[in-house]
């Protein structure tokens, strides 16, 4: 049996006096799709860094394919939140891509046609070719955004880290861009680690949810955590999930960040 490709054992980050969380025990098996959930600054990008070794856990273990996380693993693709590269930045919307096919093999370059092959694969896979030759600092938010995408799916990652992925994406490529995580993640076993705001465009393809907030988390599918009675928990204060036209929208939050989610607690039979 495979083991997990995430394993993480009573892991804590605290900066300073502020915990983001704490007690920590989470899985993540090959194939499962986690989504990252929460208000600004509870910590979602944090996590990432934790799982990519860029930030050392405060307390407790964190393990990728049984090894400790450590910086620069192949094992991991990484869609960033979105930064725009400068208008003069030396790159064609193809290179970006080829460096994640061939960009960290050190000395051992694959062979020209082959990765040519490849990364025209990726581009057509999240709708670049047409802008394949461009300088990416002239290219849009949303187009480089397509490329992050194409460059993270690669290496075919045994562990796809996103963070808003959709960010900036019109509604036809947001949806071109969700199926695509989650063919890579149910049809080729990629774990699946996706931080958004909005959950409604990748419902379908959730198995699990991680929600923090008030330096607490919850774990579960949808309809486990996105309800009343566990965010009224987590934020110290009423919230309320509502059920509309087969959505679910959370109301009250305190900070005023107000999510709406596209899953109704009917389907799970919580009513
Ligand atoms: N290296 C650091 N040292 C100290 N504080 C940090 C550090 N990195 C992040 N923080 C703080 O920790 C909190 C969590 O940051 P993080 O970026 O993980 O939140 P987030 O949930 O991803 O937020 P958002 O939804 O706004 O992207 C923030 O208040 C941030 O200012």
């Amino acid at each position: 049996m495979t083991g997990p490709v995430v394993r993480l054992r009573n892991a804590g980050l605290t900066y300073g006096q502020r915990t983001l969380w704490d007690g920590l025990d989470l899985d993540i098996k090959p194939g499962e799709f986690l989504t990252v959930l929460g208000p600004n600054g509870s910590g979602k990008t944090s996590f990432l860094k934790v799982l990519l070794g860029l930030q050392q856990l405060s307390r407790g273990t964190v393990e990728i394919n049984g090894k400790p996380a450590q910086r620069g693993s192949a094992d991991i693709g990484y869609i960033p939140q979105q930064k725009a590269f400068g208008p003069g930045t030396p790159l064609r919307a193809r290179d970006l891509v080829g460096l994640g096919v061939d960009g960290n093999k050190w000395g051992l370059r694959l062979k020209r046609a082959p990765v040519r092959r490849r990364v025209d694969e990726l581009l057509e896979q999240v709708g670049a070719t047409r802008y394949a030759n461009e300088p990416v600092g002239l290219l849009s938010g949303g187009e480089v955004q397509r490329l992050r995408a194409a460059q993270a799916l690669a290496t075919d990652p045994d562990l796809l880290l996103c963070d808003e992925p959709l960010l900036s994406l019109d509604l036809h490529h947001q949806q071109a861009i969700s199926s695509l995580i989650d063919r890579r993640c149910h049809e080729q076993g990629s774990a699946v680690v996706f931080v958004t705001h909005e959950i409604n465009p990748v419902i379908d393809y959730v198995d699990r949810v991680l929600y923090l907030a008030g330096g607490t988390f919850r774990t579960g599918t949808p309809s486990e955590v996105l309800r009343s009675d566990v965010l009224s928990e987590m934020y110290g204060s009423r919230v309320e999930v509502l059920r509309s036209h087969g959505r679910i929208v959370v109301l009250g939050i305190p900070d005023a960040t107000t999510h709406v989610h596209g899953e109704s607690e009917d389907d799970h039979g919580l009513a």
